[in-house]
């Protein structure tokens, strides 16, 4: 960023009034802005329209911009749809801070002839730690145990039941992309036989492919969901799915909650249909269903899977060269459409 921040300081023309940069619309302040914000030579660059600073009302402001706003950076919270589009003719650039794209008509981006990108491979690594990690805490009991031993049941009750072993357990990954082949690597280390589903068959990998989920999952111990939230895959994981899996089956899912049929995942769970869940995401966040908090077979995070300082400062790094590659009109870094 700061070699970045050298180079732009040297092209940039200061002269520049702020009506006359390219417009960036924000609907609703992405994490990444609290770094990028910080950036000045972005200022000099690019003229960030933050619709929420508007005293006017959305439609309003955006009617206001519609013929120079070229590009959108957003984030989960504020979906980028077709009606919005249609709202803004000249943008050409959606750059979403995240891995997951379900928040973009990317259909509409494609037909309007809008390029998208997204945090590539910046979270691969942190997505699959945390994916691995939940897994080996659901199965060894490592939250659970830890609030035995802090509410004093050690010493009151005696000793806490026993884990099960994740070496020789076969992991069923649901979606081999970039997180899911990170997870694959991980779990192969540990000792476990690697299963999966995804889209097509990746003729250069020999984990066993399933194209049914079900079968996938009546062939795992375990699944991890770690593919895409799109018309196909949401509520796929549902109740044929745990029945396939089974009493001593264990779900974690860090893709997307609506990736799951909460409802019946929830149900599955109280009645001891399968064996326990590792979740950092759900259908709506931040709502939990209260049903999970107790559980002792199931462990929750705010949906920070893929978040560390490190993969953060990585996805502003990303955020930024983005844009700079669509402004100076060489390749984009992590395009999902390429126009
Ligand atoms: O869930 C996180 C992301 O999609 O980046």
């Amino acid at each position: 960023m700061e070699n970045q921040e050298e180079q732009q300081d040297n092209t940039s023309d200061q002269n520049h009034k702020p009506q006359d940069l390219p417009q960036v619309l924000l609907l609703k302040p992405p994490p990444v802005l609290s770094v990028i914000g910080e950036q000045p030579f972005l200022s000099k660059k690019y003229q960030f329209l933050k619709a929420w600073e508007s005293p006017l009302p959305l439609l309003q402001f955006l009617t206001a911009h519609a013929d120079s706003i070229q590009a959108i950076l957003c984030s989960g919270a504020a979906p980028v749809t077709d009606d919005l589009l249609q709202l803004l003719p000249s943008v050409r650039l959606v750059v979403t801070a995240s891995a997951g794209t379900n928040h973009i008509d990317l259909e509409a981006c494609h037909r309007r002839g809008i390029s998208v990108t997204n945090a590539g491979n910046v979270f691969s690594d942190d997505g699959a730690d945390a994916a691995v990690g939940l897994l080996i805490d659901v199965l060894r009991k490592i939250t659970a145990s830890d609030r035995y031993v802090r509410q004093g049941l050690w010493v009151n009750k005696g000793d806490y039941p026993l884990g099960s072993k994740l070496r020789g357990k076969r992991v069923g990954i649901v979606g081999l992309g970039g997180i899911g082949l990170e997870i694959a690597k991980r779990l192969e280390a540990f000792g476990c036989n690697v299963l999966y589903n995804s889209r097509k068959k990746k003729a250069h990998l020999s984990y066993p492919f399933y194209s049914d989920v079900r079968q996938l999952a009546a062939n795992s111990d375990a699944l991890i969901i770690c593919c895409a939230l799109t018309n196909q895959t949401r509520h796929m994981i549902d109740k044929d799915v745990f029945s396939a899996l089974g009493k001593e089956g264990v779900i974690v899912n860090i893709g997307r909650g609506a990736i799951v049929d909460e409802k019946e995942m929830v149900r599955c769970l109280v009645h001891g249909e399968i064996a326990g869940a590792g979740l950092d995401v759900f259908e709506n966040e931040p709502d939990v269903p209260k049903e999970l908090f107790e559980l002792d077979n199931v462990v929750l995070s705010p949906h920070r899977a893929v978040f560390t300082s490190e993969s953060f400062m990585a996805l502003c790094e990303l955020v930024v060269g983005n844009l700079e590659a669509f402004f100076s009109n060489t390749p984009l870094l992590s395009p999902v459409i390429d126009v």
